[in-house]
């Protein structure tokens, strides 16, 4: 974590008031506060010593163990594909034959609406990486005016839903749009429309919480991995005289580790100083999407399961005639593909420019092809009520 993410409100207050407050994560986007925990001044201290006793006892993870998770961090999600010899040619005939296994939706446009004539499209829509580019700052992840205009005009055709890793609050932050469901929280907290979408749905507010009761356990594993990192970038800086750049954000029921901007070379620190705070945590686990570790409660809840609460919610639940179209780039949408899959309804479309093992069934390359797909969407829709 760096320094510009961790504020101890100052040195007195550890050594002399009551309680000490604890700020994690400054953004810019964020104007409220944005992560705070108040600590009775006893408590923090013994944290601190159980978190240093921590970083001594339960280091020795088992160094292939760590291997095999920073193997996997190294490669973006869903796993990459990988040639067995890495010269052009075979990188080429890679591309080739996986965009016949997963042709880009643009080109098979026309197919899937035929495919959805007359039936009711249901629009579920990831954010980061999909919505919006990846960044290297999470809190500078915005999605531009054009995308949220387009994404207002499906959901004023579609019931559309975003579902995200990302907390409701930080999302609709970035997204600013009231027509819409939100599943934030990787679909553990589930959001109606706030304003009167099309369907006349309107101040749903809170539909689903899944995993309310594990909110006080992700608080308290949030301010174990800021002692935890803090003492990282304290060894690291002594040793290497870097600052590693991981950074943890607080997405309300899961927790982001992030190492977009952690030296490579320690990121097998990073994993094992990570998993050494679950350690004390068996009903949390760990998952990993894009140069993320995520830390989420072991219920049986992730992004399929969130677009078949909606599709129930909808009314859709054993229906024919409804054609889920779910777009994202990570390995936790691979949960939603998966269900539409199983369930041999809808398209799942994989947001990516790399060949990547994936249960959906068209590709798109990038945020720009998803506005247009998007487009197109709104178009198709305008001119078949215009037909009718
Ligand atoms: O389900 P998503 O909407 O795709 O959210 C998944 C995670 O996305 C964010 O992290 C990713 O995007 C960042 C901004 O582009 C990037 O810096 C990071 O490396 C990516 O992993 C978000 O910050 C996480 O909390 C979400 O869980």
């Amino acid at each position: 974590m760096t320094n510009q993410n961790v504020i101890v409100s100052d040195r007195n207050p550890i050594l002399g008031s009551k309680t000490i407050t604890v700020s994690v994560s400054k953004s810019p986007l964020f104007s409220s506060p944005p992560t705070y925990f108040t600590f009775p001044r006893r408590k923090f201290l013994e944290l601190l010593e159980a978190a240093d006793k921590n970083n001594n006892n339960k280091n020795n993870l088992g160094a292939g163990k760590i291997s095999s998770w920073v193997d996997s961090m190294r490669d973006s999600s869903p796993t990459r594909l990988r040639s067995s010899s890495r010269d052009s040619d075979s990188d080429n005939d890679e591309k080739t034959s996986w965009i016949v296994r997963f042709p880009s939706a643009l080109n098979m446009f026309d197919k899937i609406m035929n495919a959805a004539k007359g039936k009711q499209i249901v629009m579920f829509l990831d954010y980061d990486g999909t919505l919006s580019p990846i960044v290297e700052d999470p809190d500078k992840a915005y999605i531009t005016h054009e995308m949220r205009e387009v994404v207002k005009d499906v959901a004023l055709n579609f019931p559309t839903a975003i579902v995200t890793g990302r907390s409701i609050d930080k999302v609709r932050a970035f997204v600013k749009l009231n027509e819409i469901y939100y599943a934030g929280s990787h679909g553990m907290d589930i959001e109606g429309p706030t304003n009167e979408n099309s369907y006349g749905e309107s101040n749903q507010g809170v539909l689903f919480q899944p995993a309310r009761e594990f909110v006080p356990m992700i608080e308290k594993v949030h301010f174990e991995a800021f002692i935890t990192f803090t003492n990282v970038v304290k060894i690291l800086e002594k040793k290497t005289k870097c600052i590693p750049g991981a950074m943890v954000e607080n997405n309300k029921f899961c927790l982001s580790v992030h190492f977009r901007r952690v030296d490579e070379k320690i990121w097998a620190a990073l994993a094992e100083q990570v998993k050494s705070v679950l350690v004390d945590y068996p009903k949390l686990k760990l998952t990993q999407g894009r140069k993320v570790l995520e830390i989420r409660p072991t219920i049986k809840w992730d992004k399929g399961q969130a677009l078949n609460f909606l599709l129930r919610s909808l009314g859709f639940e054993h229906s024919e005639n409804v054609v889920p179209v779910y777009i994202g780039d990570d390995r936790t949408d691979e949960d939603a593909f998966k269900v539409l899959r199983e369930k041999g309804q809808g398209f799942g479309i994989l947001v990516s420019k790399v060949p990547k093992e994936t249960n959906a069934s068209y590709s798109l390359q990038d945020p720009s092809q998803v506005n247009e797909f998007l487009k197109r969407l709104v178009d198709w829709k305008r001119k078949t009520v215009g037909e009718e």
